[in-house]
């Protein structure tokens, strides 16, 4: 069994007199910073000059500084910077100032896993995973609620990296759901398994496969957009709340016998596990991590036709309009204009 921790576990005053520095406001950087100021903790945000976001975190009331000043101020330094980017950044303007008795800590375990930031022995290097969106992250700690987060710690220097972790993780709400102890390496090896077989890639595929194959058939793409893709989360509730029994029960009966019936026939399953595996191979021998490295320097071509490409797509346009006329007007704190 996981060792899991709840609140009664964490003692956020193990944050009492450190300064919090909360590089990047971006998906999880923003909930970070601002659960932890909403948890009576001292945060800043560290971004590059002319930053899209300073205005924004300081609107919200938050001390904005430059990356290398907010890493200079900060006890915690937390790296909530695109993965891609972070060596780079961390190599410049954070490294210099990671002095003895400090903390390093990562929201996934890819630069650490994958050896392309090595911290200095003197300092603490923990791990505080969400196991959601940043923006979910923000809202249930606004409604009282919380994402569970792995926590992991890699370099214990000060010998309390881990009442240190999970007092970060209490502050921005995870230890209301549930924290598990893990490792850096099993927390990238398996949050990059989950984003590419289930959650983003085998989630969008199936549910694009099945907006095409209605429309291909004459369906309107309005009819084909409720069904496979905004009652995908309104089912998924479901199994959130109550796993697969708590949909079966909502769910008619017609539609759990078909759900056994043909649920193999579209997943063929033993063939996709196979898939799921080389995927994970790929994962665990650093290839998709040496592939995503040279996307980068290479520019980032197939990256930036797929987003294009994805843009352009019909569910995504029918849902967009779609989303506006619902009565309360889409999600106001995805905008997703500026990608
Ligand atoms: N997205 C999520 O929900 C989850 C993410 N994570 C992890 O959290 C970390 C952050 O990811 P995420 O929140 O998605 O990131 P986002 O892409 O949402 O935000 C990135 C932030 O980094 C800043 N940034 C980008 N490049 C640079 C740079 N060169 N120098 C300085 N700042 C830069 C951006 O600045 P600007 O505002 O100026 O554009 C932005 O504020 C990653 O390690 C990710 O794996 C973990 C769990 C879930
Ligand atoms: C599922 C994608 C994720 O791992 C997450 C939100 O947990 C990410 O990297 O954003
Ligand atoms: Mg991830
Ligand atoms: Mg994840």
């Amino acid at each position: 069994m996981a060792k899991m921790y709840y609140e009664k576990d964490c003692e956020l005053s193990y944050l009492d007199g450190k300064k919090i520095a909360i590089i990047g406001y971006g998906s999880q950087g923003h909930a970070h910073a601002l659960n932890l100021k909403d948890s009576g903790c001292d945060v800043c945000v560290g971004l590059r000059e002319g930053s899209k976001s300073w205005a924004k975190a300081e609107q919200a009331g938050l001390k904005v500084m430059t990356v290398a000043e907010a890493a200079k101020w900060g006890d915690i330094v937390m790296i909530l910077i695109n993965d891609e980017v972070q060596a780079e950044v961390y190599k410049k303007d954070i490294a210099p100032y990671m002095t003895e008795g400090k903390a390093l800590a990562f929201a996934h375990g890819f630069n650490i896993r994958y050896q392309q930031i090595v911290p200095p022995a003197g300092v603490d290097v923990f791990m505080a995973a969400p196991k959601g969106p940043g923006h979910t992250v923000r809202s249930t700690y606004v409604n009282g609620k919380g994402v569970p987060c792995l926590v992991a710690v890699e370099q214990n220097a000060t010998g309390n990296a881990y009442k240190i972790a999970l007092a970060y993780i209490a502050g921005i709400g995870g230890a209301r759901a549930g924290v598990m102890e893990t490792t850096f390496h099993d927390e990238t090896e398996t949050d990059l398994f989950g984003e590419q077989c289930v959650l983003c890639g085998g989630v969008v595929d199936l549910m694009k496969c099945g907006f095409e194959t209605l429309v291909e058939a004459g369906y309107e793409p309005e009819n084909a957009y409720f069904e496979c893709i905004h009652e995908m989360k309104l089912i998924v509730d479901l199994i959130n709340k109550g796993g697969v029994a708590a949909m079966n029960y909502s769910i008619s009966d017609t539609a759990e016998f078909g759900e056994y019936v043909s649920g193999p026939r579209v997943l063929p399953y033993e063939e996709t596990k196979k898939n799921m595996r080389k995927v994970l191979d790929d994962i665990q021998d650093g290839t998709f991590a040496g592939k995503w490295i040279a996307e980068n320097k290479n520019g980032r071509c197939f990256f930036n036709s797929k987003r294009a490409n994805l843009k352009k797509h019909q569910m995504e346009i029918v849902g967009e309009e779609l989303r506006k006329n619902m009565i309360w007007g889409g999600d106001k704190d995805l905008d997703t204009a500026s990608n």
